[in-house]
């Protein structure tokens, strides 16, 4: 794990960890050590922070965006995922903390300027339902002064430029025209960094895979950072190349998506004639927590698991069966929240 990754626990590592979960609680990001990245950022965040009344829904969020990644921004309902992405946009005035978009303070005094580079779709698209795709992005693309070629070019991007589309009004797209739509305005001028606030809220499953693809593809096509917010994991899993975790306003985890999957634990499940016997033989076995006629043994390479199963033919055990297995996203994601319910 890199050591600018943020996380309550660290790696399991050689600890077998059999049944435990992390703790049981989410730890503040604050009590995690964060270092410096080698690479460039696209956005920082220093403990960003945002209060209604006495409830304080972002709290002192540390946000490290790397450029030209897809960053995850993983959370269940009611995080804080849209209050921190509004704060950025200069759409909710923070309470307290800063943050640095394209290498530039945010400040009230350099907004627009900072804001002129960056693209965004912030809840549902806002577009004239009476007006078509085209007629939508000319006034975005008048508004941003833009040249006319830009319509034609974002509407390839996503898709909208189908003939039949040509014609149709807003009002009658689909949900995943709209947002396509939304994803093509937020790309007009190719802005090097996009903030896509759930942008597959409400879409079928080929919609999600089509636009999953879509913001996959962005950075090398174009070398854009994209932030994008979800509340699924398994979305996040297989778009982003970053993560952070939001939960009740805090960051509890943020870094590599491969270092997140690598907290995971990771061991090997064995079924013996003779699982007490097996027990014996086994160096750090356990019974299964989940499943009494199995055993468990820390995870190791085929030849340690050929030699394991060898000495336990020659002490007449049979081996029935032995799987590797390993901590889905979920599992993980649950242990770093302490969650009991999925996202
Ligand atoms: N203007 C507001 N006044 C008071 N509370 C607010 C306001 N805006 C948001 N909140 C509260 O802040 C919390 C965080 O909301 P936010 O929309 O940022 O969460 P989220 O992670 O984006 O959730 P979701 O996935 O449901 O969109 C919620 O409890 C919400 O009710």
């Amino acid at each position: 794990m890199a050591d600018n990754d943020i996380h309550p626990a660290g790696r399991l590592g050689g600890a077998l960890g059999i049944g435990q979960k992390w703790g049981g609680s989410a730890k503040p990001a604050a009590q995690a050590s964060i270092g410096r990245r080698p690479g460039r950022m696209a956005v920082t965040t220093t403990g960003l922070t945002k209060r209604y009344g006495d409830t304080c829904v972002v709290d002192g969020v540390d946000l490290a965006v790397p450029e030209h990644a897809v960053y995850g921004f993983l959370g269940p309902n009611g995080a804080g995922k849209s209050t921190t992405m509004k704060m950025l946009l200069g759409l909710v005035h923070p309470t307290q903390g800063s943050a640095t978009i394209l290498g530039a303070s945010l400040t009230p005094e350099n907004r627009l300027e900072v804001l002129r580079r960056v693209g965004s779709l912030i809840e549902s698209p806002s577009c004239y339902p009476h007006l078509t795709a085209r007629e939508n992005l000319e006034i975005a693309r008048q508004l941003r002064g833009l040249p006319k070629s830009e319509i034609d070019e974002v509407l390839k991007i996503v898709r909208l430029d189908d003939p039949s589309v040509h014609r149709k009004r807003v009002g009658n797209f689909s949900l995943g025209m709209k947002q396509r739509l939304g994803i093509a305005c937020a790309l007009m001028g190719r802005p090097p960094l996009l903030l896509l606030d759930e942008p597959t809220n409400g879409l079928d499953p080929s919609g999600i895979h089509e636009i999953r693809a879509l913001i996959k593809g962005l950075p090398r096509m174009f070398d854009m950072t994209v932030v994008v917010s979800s509340h699924l994991l398994s979305e996040v899993d297989q778009m982003a190349d970053h993560v952070g975790i939001i939960c009740k306003g805090r960051m509890v985890w943020q870094g590599p998506l491969a270092s997140l999957h690598a907290c995971g634990r990771h061991w090997i499940g064995l079924k013996t004639t003779d699982n007490a016997r097996a027990l014996e033989f086994l160096p750090g076995a356990q019974t299964d927590p989940d499943d009494a006629a199995h055993l468990r043994i820390k995870a190791v390479d085929d030849v340690t698991a050929a030699r394991l199963s060898l000495g336990l033919a020659e002490r007449g055990i049979g081996v029935v069966r032995m799987e590797e297995h390993e901590d889905s996203l979920e599992d993980i994601f649950l242990a770093i929240t302490g969650m009991e319910e999925t996202l």
